[in-house]
């Protein structure tokens, strides 16, 4: 019998001062004394690192850190090593998405739990089991474990910069698009369709769609709006086994563009974009979503996104090209550069204002 297996978190926190409340949920899950082993950039190591030692500290845990370096499997191998030399039994992610990766892909590679604590709502990997790290085979994402404690407090990540908060509703917006492309495979493919994944990712784009201008102003209400619907998109993405309730053919234009661009953009402006882009080519309201970015403070064209027109251009000829096995409206050759360039005028993407 075919079977159809589905990972998820054991336990979600969302909440203002949802912090303090971590050491209480690790008593609760893992044994006393246990060692936990800290994945933390250098920011976060001056800031939040202190307060997350001291609570589980005061909960009967030992901790030790490392600092994420660059989001690399050489760099995920020495954090697991590093993480096996000093014992550790669970491996904690506390940042943005390069120390959550860093600390999941780690965790996966070593057999140690995985606890996250996202500071920033950059991408919906921050809730997710997929892990995103230069040196795999490929530009995009990997399966490595779901979190066993997802913890999200609203107060700090309300005080990352408001650009990782229109980035993380760009990755967000983009499930219009990536339901779109699943519904298509499965038409013309046969492929896989999971409609309670699709629903629940295409939820977490109305969700944040209707908060987008509180979203642009950072206020709370819009973060944890926000936030609420990255951990539903990652459930998605545990229910399906794959990142395809959100990651169609938005993301591969933004994967292409991160090759391609010398200076990329951030994961979710480059999707945002990618989904007016691909908005167009389905015969949807591009111009609404084009709307919802401004409002959330998130880039609309190359300008803004810091590439050059011609590197949109090449990012959309490229795009099919680098996933060959996620078919989307983009076809198996994707589009020509007449095609290419057509598409980023009439959408006000490149040429534009
Ligand atoms: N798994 C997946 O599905 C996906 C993974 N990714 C990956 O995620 C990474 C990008 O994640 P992203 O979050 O954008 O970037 P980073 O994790 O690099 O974080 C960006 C910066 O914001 C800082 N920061 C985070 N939170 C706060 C805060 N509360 N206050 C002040 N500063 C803060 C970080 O500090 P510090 O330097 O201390 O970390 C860092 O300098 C890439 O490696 C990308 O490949 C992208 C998309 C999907
Ligand atoms: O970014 C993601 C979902 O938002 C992960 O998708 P990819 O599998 O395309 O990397
Ligand atoms: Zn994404």
């Amino acid at each position: 019998m075919e079977q159809h297996i589905i990972e998820l978190p054991k336990r979600i926190v969302v909440g203002e001062g949802a912090l303090k409340s971590l050491g209480g949920h690790f008593r609760d899950m893992f044994p006393s004394g246990s060692l936990v082993f800290v994945v933390t950039g250098p920011h976060i190591i001056n800031s939040l690192y202190n307060d997350v030692k001291q609570i589980l500290e005061d909960n009967g845990f030992s901790v030790t850190y490392t600092i994420a370096g660059p989001a690399t499997v050489d760099e995920a191998n020495r954090v697991a090593e590093e993480a096996k030399r000093d014992r550790a039994d669970v491996l904690l992610g506390l940042g943005g998405g390069r120390s959550i990766d860093l600390a999941k892909y780690a965790a996966a590679e070593s057999g140690k739990e995985f606890v996250s604590v996202p500071t920033a709502p950059s991408h919906d990997g921050i809730t997710s089991p997929f892990a995103t790290l230069r040196g795999f085979e490929r530009p995009y994402s990997k399966l490595a474990k779901p979190p066993r404690l997802l913890l999200l407090d609203i107060d700090v990540i309300s005080s990352a910069p408001k650009r990782l908060a229109s980035a993380g509703f760009g990755d967000l917006i983009g499930k219009y698009t990536a339901v779109l492309d699943w519904r298509l495979a499965h038409n013309l493919r046969g492929e896989y369709y999971g409609a309670y994944a699709a629903s629940l990712a295409l939820m977490s784009a109305r969700h944040v769609g209707a908060y987008a201008r509180k979203i642009g102003l950072g206020s709370k209400d819009g973060i944890r709006a926000l936030v609420e619907a990255l951990v539903s998109s990652g459930v998605a993405m545990c229910i399906a086994g794959s990142s395809r309730p959100a990651s169609g053919s938005e993301h591969l234009f933004a994967h292409a563009l991160e090759m391609i661009s010398k200076r990329p953009p951030l994961h979710g402006e480059a999707v945002g974009v990618g989904t007016i882009l691909m908005s167009y080519l389905y015969g949807k309201d591009w111009v609404r979503i084009r709307r919802l970015l401004k409002e959330a403070g998130a880039p609309v064209n190359a300008r803004e996104l810091g590439v050059t027109d011609d590197e949109v251009i090449e990012a959309l000829v490229k795009a099919a090209s680098i996933r060959p096995e996620r078919y989307t409206i983009l076809g198996e050759k994707g589009l020509t550069r007449d095609a290419a360039e057509e598409l980023a005028t009439k959408t006000k993407v490149i040429n534009g204002d």
